[in-house]
């Protein structure tokens, strides 16, 4: 029996998964906690990665490991491979201002939104790696003089699983390369013009290796597989098939769909990302999605239980209450300074329950607008395959079908991400056009006939709320 490793750098934690490389069973796993905050170095990354793998057993027995983790984040090495400062994430928002000057360098507005769709098959919003570059050669001039090299986590970390030093030695995957802003997934290729424009200096970038290309070797010579951002590897972990929707309730909520033609949305809704095998991964993402459910249990003053027990008590659309989810400002639609926001409050819907609710239908109806989205750019959509720690709740299962109007199924509670890149490294032992087909537990069907009430009110709400006070 050989062995593979997964890892998931995610926003929150990092997990660990070992499998049976030919059948997919899981033998063993481990999780460390990541710090908070929007900007972390990628130490902690790196010591969390340690304690996890020691939590899974070690690495000293499998044939092959791969990384996925959080996309975006901005990593800048120096000329030694040196960290120049700590990493600025993808739901960091300080780069809002960067994204519009970049879209107004491209001739602004809906012109500028086109031409970056066209260019590189995503718009610029904070997230993006190339506005967070920008922001450092405004802001910290000196530390900007001092970067040779730009990568991404899962890049970074899978450069030091492989011991190495040199600037060179970085690779990426095409999954991860076109959530930068500087690397097309339709053409394969890097536009190094715009990566100049937008720091000021041409810098160096991993190598953007294929599905199941070799990135690198542990110590002993196990392969390390080229990895993956997280939505590409769920795809992969989750056994996606077409029609389906995956939606993963994570610190972000994403809306995704494998396909084989290159999305094109000038509007900038639905991103152009790559997928992990050689395809597109058309998606749409929210910075509000688990933490949503988080701080409504902690106004509430009760657990994710509690919560999925008083949202489930209340009836379906709340009686008119909404919750704009808008707490981390927001992405998909493009309100960086936006905060949320409640509506609809009456004596009546002045309860927990209620508040419960609203937060679980307003977290949901934001990644609805968003399949919606996916739907105008032709995809099909049969059916939602719900993952990530949302998912967990009941309230959120049952839920969810009455608002995306398709039916849910909830595969058993496990790491998608981590799993993927599982799946990536048991393809690059095994090679082939295809990943192995691993066999998975049934997933929990959940269905529900759609009630528009709760979308229809949501729509009338989500824009009427405030920036954030400028601090
Ligand atoms: N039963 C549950 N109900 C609602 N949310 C949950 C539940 N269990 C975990 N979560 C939330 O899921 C999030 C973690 O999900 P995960 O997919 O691991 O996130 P990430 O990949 O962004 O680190 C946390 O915000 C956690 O509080
Ligand atoms: O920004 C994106 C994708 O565009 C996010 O998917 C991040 O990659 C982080 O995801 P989670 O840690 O919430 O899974």
């Amino acid at each position: 029996m050989s062995l593979v490793a997964g890892i998931d750098s995610s926003t929150q934690s990092c997990k660990v998964v070992i499998r049976d490389a030919g059948t997919g069973a899981l033998i063993r796993q481990g999780r460390a906690a990541h710090p908070d905050g929007t900007e972390v170095h990628p130490d902690a990354w790196w010591a969390a990665l340690n304690q996890a793998v020691d939590q899974a057993g070690g690495l000293d027995d499998v044939a092959a490991a791969s990384v996925a983790g959080q996309q975006h984040g901005m990593v800048c090495l120096d000329a030694d491979g040196a960290v120049v400062r700590p990493a600025l994430l993808w739901n960091d928002t300080r780069s809002a201002g960067a994204a519009t000057e970049l879209i107004d360098d491209l001739g602004g507005g809906d012109r500028g939104r086109r031409a970056w769709a066209d260019a590189v098959g995503i718009v610029p919003v904070a997230s993006f790696t190339l506005t967070k570059l920008r922001w450092l050669a405004r802001h910290e001039p000196a530390e900007a003089a001092r970067v040779a090299a730009v990568c991404l986590p899962h890049d970074w970390l899978t450069w030091r699983l492989g011991g190495a030093h040199d600037l060179d030695a970085l690779r990426t995957d095409r999954s991860d390369a076109s959530g930068t802003l500087y690397w097309s997934a339709r053409t394969n290729e890097y536009r190094h013009d715009l990566l100049e424009l937008g720091f000021g200096r041409r810098l160096a970038v991993p190598r953007v290796l294929g599905p199941t290309e070799v990135a690198g070797t542990l110590p002993g010579g196990v392969p390390l597989g080229p990895g993956a951002g997280d939505n590409a590897a769920a795809a992969l972990g989750a056994g996606a098939r077409p029609g389906d929707v995956v939606v993963s309730i994570g610190t972000s909520g994403t809306v995704f769909v494998p396909t084989d033609a290159a999305p094109n949305d000038p509007t900038g809704t639905v991103a152009g990302f790559a997928d992990a095998t050689g395809r597109f991964l058309p998606i749409v993402v929210t910075l509000n999605a688990a933490r949503v459910l988080d701080a409504a249990a902690r106004l509430l003053g009760v657990d994710h239980e509690g919560l999925s027990r008083l949202a489930l008590s209340a009836p379906a659309g709340a009686d008119g209450l909404v919750l704009v989810p808008y707490l981390e400002g927001e992405r998909t639609p493009d309100r960086p300074h936006a905060t949320g926001a409640v509506h609809g409050l009456t004596l009546r819907t002045s309860t927990p329950a209620h508040l419960a609710r609203a937060a679980v239908e307003g977290m949901l109806c934001a990644l609805a607008d968003g399949l919606d989205a996916l739907v105008r750019q032709g995809a099909r959509t049969n059916r939602i395959v719900l993952v990530g720690g949302g998912a967990r709740s009941e309230a959120v299962r049952r839920i969810a079908p009455e608002v995306f109007g398709l039916p849910v199924l909830v595969p058993p509670p496990g790491e998608y991400v981590a799993d993927g890149a599982a799946r990536q490294a048991a393809w690059v032992l095994s090679g082939g056009d295809e990943p192995p087909a691993w066999s998975t537990a049934a997933p929990q069907p959940y269905e529900a006939d759609r009630v528009p009430r709760i979308r229809e009110r949501y729509a009338g709400a989500r824009d009427a709320v405030v920036d954030r006070e400028s601090r």
